[in-house]
């Protein structure tokens, strides 16, 4: 059996824990009964030891299947990972969600979507990338009571993803404790009529007012203060008059959203820029988390 689940961009500016999008960049992990445990990983993560043995994956699906069915099965994982790890492009979401998805599938026992998201929120308590994970397309999400409640909208073709990925991973555990405790209530406002326009602005395909809903006061500034090329990344995307350029997750990634024939135009002005750095066009994903035999 193989398992997929995307990349996913969070925030999307100012929609801090709550908006995402999820991107065509997928890890696979096919699983086949076996004599004995083993793991082989190809592409992202390939070089890391720490992946090798019980890895949040392994854990995760352990914890599931022996749930399920009463017994710890022996299994052969091999991974095909395309999403950088710790670069704010979902991949600990997609890990989450691949190992209960694999495990309710190597159990043999069907499971809803949104009973997967569910689950996930045990692992990760902001929804902002296992909604998009699962659903595929933009999702706007909140919790309550430890439940997900969210709303999906499909991302046309039209629209391209280009995204610069830095050579320094951030953390996200540890981001998260750099930012402030608590925010004035003229920047909380701000925040939210942003997020609030940018959730219209996508459900209506009003795409050109993404250039004003996008902004945020919340985290960005913050956390682009620890990789300051990043200013640079956003401020040649705004002068190519993108539709939406902000920080990807808790970074380092920059996301960017631009109508399909600025992508390639833009790339290669973000290669000649900053000719360290990974860059990248990504389609959008409208799929979530797809399970094949
Ligand atoms: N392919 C993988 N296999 C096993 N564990 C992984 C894999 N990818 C990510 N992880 C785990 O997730 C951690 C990275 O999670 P983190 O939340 O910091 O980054 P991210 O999910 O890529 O970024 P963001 O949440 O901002 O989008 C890694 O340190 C590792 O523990
Ligand atoms: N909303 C999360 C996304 C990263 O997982 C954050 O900004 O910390």
């Amino acid at each position: 059996m193989i398992i997929s689940v995307p990349a996913t961009s969070a925030n999307l500016g100012p929609g801090f824990d709550s908006l995402g999008l999820s991107l065509s960049l997928r890890n696979r992990v096919h699983i086949q009964p076996s004599k004995f445990f083993s793991v082989s990983i190809k592409g992202e993560g390939a070089n890391n030891p720490r992946l090798k043995g019980n890895n949040l994956f392994i854990n995760i699906f352990n914890d599931h299947y022996t749930h399920l069915t009463g017994k710890r099965g022996v299994f052969r994982f091999r991974f095909y990972n395309q999403i950088p790890l710790s670069r704010g492009l979902g991949s600990s979401s997609a890990v989450i969600v691949s190992a209960i998805a694999s495990a309710y599938s190597a159990a043999g026992v069907n499971i809803s979507r949104r009973k997967l998201l569910n689950l996930a929120l045990h692992y990760e308590h902001h929804p902002d990338n296992i909604t998009p994970a699962v659903m595929g397309g933009f999702n706007v999400s909140v919790v309550e009571n430890n439940k997900v409640y969210s709303q999906r909208k499909r991302i046309p073709g039209y629209l391209k993803a280009v995204v610069v990925i830095p050579d320094k991973p951030i953390s996200t555990a540890h981001s998260r404790t750099t930012l402030p405790r608590s925010y004035r209530k003229d920047d909380a406002i701000y925040n939210l009529s942003h997020s609030s326009l940018l959730t219209a602005c996508f459900f209506n395909e009003s795409w050109e007012m993404l250039r004003i809903a996008a902004r945020d006061k919340f985290h960005q500034v913050a956390r682009m203060k620890n990789l300051p090329e990043l200013f640079d990344v956003q401020k040649l995307a705004i002068e190519n008059n993108v539709l939406m350029s902000t920080l990807s997750g808790s970074g380092s990634t920059f996301f960017n959203m631009v109508y399909k024939e600025d992508a390639k135009p833009l790339l290669e002005k973000f290669q000649a820029r900053f000719p360290s750095f990974r860059c990248a066009i990504f389609d959008f994903d409208n799929d979530g988390v797809l399970f094949r035999d």
